[in-house]
């Protein structure tokens, strides 16, 4: 099986030396050519700065992407595919934008388009999820789900090391996306929760706006040092459920109990989290981020191609709802000014520099705190999940609560 990488980074350079290895099992592939950016000296006989090459090129099987980003990556994608040619890609910025594009174009040409690394690393989550969904409705799905968060969390909460000497190690271990701002705004997950709850709901989500994403760029060590003492570590978690047919969605910091398994997953670790009716919760826990364990899922990919195994198959076609306010959960926020009247309508809590708010909707505190940021853009806040519930003034029946209650 003969393979085009496109891009030669972190992910892509991890793809070669899984494969150069020839293990048992990698026996048979080989990488045939690489797309590097023209201009750039060709390291290696397999180089090539021409797109063009590569899909005109017959011998070829899979096509690797791994040059990230949304534009030219869709379009070599869709070139691929409608050149018959499997595709395989850790992209979750364009899976997240075109995956049922991508998953029709590849139908039509009766080729497969694979994407297990984009989510979770080397964790086999959207197996992991696909298998689930044989048997089971998955009605929740939460985590960590990015690696370099967690890293900066992590490494603020045991080594008291500030945010941005944390990011740069981040950036220097290959983690980070090119733009780290993705990783620390919450958008990283944001696309990973888009994949995870179109495969979860069969449904497309495409009005990205309107989800509640909220990062950790604005975290103090103070604040870590704070969290703490109350017996919490902050962790960035995504977090959606179904019910009937609405879903919810949001990305925030979280206080996570010092016991729980979140607060104890660390470095680059991710922890994704499904609910099944029959199977229950189930935890998935591995490195979410990083050369090895990402180019490791996408081999695994490649392996699936060769040994003609399928994967679920989904349209994308399911109509589910998205409302912010299915749940209510106590929020913690720190501004510098008097929070309280806008607020006025909850049971708050004074404490140090931080206000607690009793019971609001994920939905409303995110509007909320848009309004603070406008006069503090240094705020902070963060769930308490432990605190999460129906929302009392929605009168929907929660038929489970899921993997956070
Ligand atoms: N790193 C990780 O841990 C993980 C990454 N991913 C995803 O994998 C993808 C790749 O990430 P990663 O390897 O870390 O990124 P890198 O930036 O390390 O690598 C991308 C490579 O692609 C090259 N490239 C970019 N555009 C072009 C182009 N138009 N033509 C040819 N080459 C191009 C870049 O060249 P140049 O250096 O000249 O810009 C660079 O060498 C991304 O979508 C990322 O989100 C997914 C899971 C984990
Ligand atoms: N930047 C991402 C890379 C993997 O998806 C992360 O840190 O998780």
């Amino acid at each position: 099986m003969r393979i085009a990488l496109l891009g030669f980074g972190t992910v892509g350079k991890g793809v070669y030396e899984i494969i150069k290895k020839a293990k048992m099992q990698t026996q048979g592939l080989t990488v045939s050519r690489i797309l590097i950016r023209s201009g750039k000296k060709k390291i290696l006989p397999e180089m090539t700065d021409s797109i063009a090459e590569i899909i005109n090129d017959d011998e070829v099987d899979v096509v690797v992407e791994a040059i990230g980003g949304i534009e030219p990556a869709h379009a070599y994608i869709l070139e691929a595919l409608n050149h018959q040619k499997h595709v395989v890609t850790a992209n979750k910025a364009v899976i997240a934008k075109y995956l049922k594009e991508f998953t029709d174009v590849a139908n039509k040409n009766h080729v497969k388009f694979y994407f297990e690394a984009s989510v979770g690393g080397g964790i086999p989550w959207i197996q992991g999820l696909e298998k689930a969904l044989r048997i089971d409705n998955v009605d929740c799905i939460s985590g960590i789900f990015n690696g370099t968060s967690n890293f900066i969390l992590d490494q603020m909460s045991k080594n008291n090391q500030s945010f941005a000497e944390v990011l740069s190690k981040a950036q220097k271990l290959g983690y980070a996306e090119n733009d780290p701002s993705a990783d620390i705004d919450g958008v990283d997950i944001a696309n990973k929760l888009c994949i995870s709850a179109d495969i979860a709901y069969n449904i497309k989500i495409s009005d990205r706006d309107r989800l509640p994403i909220f990062g950790i760029r604005n975290i103090r060590s103070e604040d870590v040092r704070y969290f703490e003492r109350k017996g919490y570590l902050v962790k960035l978690l995504g977090l959606t459920h179904k019910l009937n047919n609405e879903y919810d969605y949001v990305v925030e910091p979280a206080l996570m109990r010092k016991d729980s398994l979140e607060a104890n997953t660390p470095g680059n670790y991710n922890l994704i989290s499904l609910n099944g009716e029959t199977i229950g919760k189930l935890d998935f826990f591995g490195q979410g981020a990083g050369m090895f364990p990402t180019a490791n899922a996408v081999v695994q990919d490649i392996l699936d191609i060769k040994e003609n195994k399928q994967h679920l198959e989904r349209n994308f076609d399911e109509k589910v709802q998205y409302d912010a306010n299915i749940f209510q959960q106590d929020y913690v926020v720190r501004a510098n000014f008097d929070v309280k009247d806008l607020f006025k309508d909850f049971d708050l809590i004074e404490e140090e520099q931080y206000v607690y708010v009793h019971q609001i909707s994920v939905g409303k505190m995110h509007k909320l705190m848009d309004f603070v940021l406008e006069k503090d853009p240094r705020a902070f806040m963060a769930g308490l999940p432990d605190t999460i519930q129906k929302n009392v003034i929605s009168n929907k029946e929660i038929v489970n609560q899921g993997v956070i209650a």
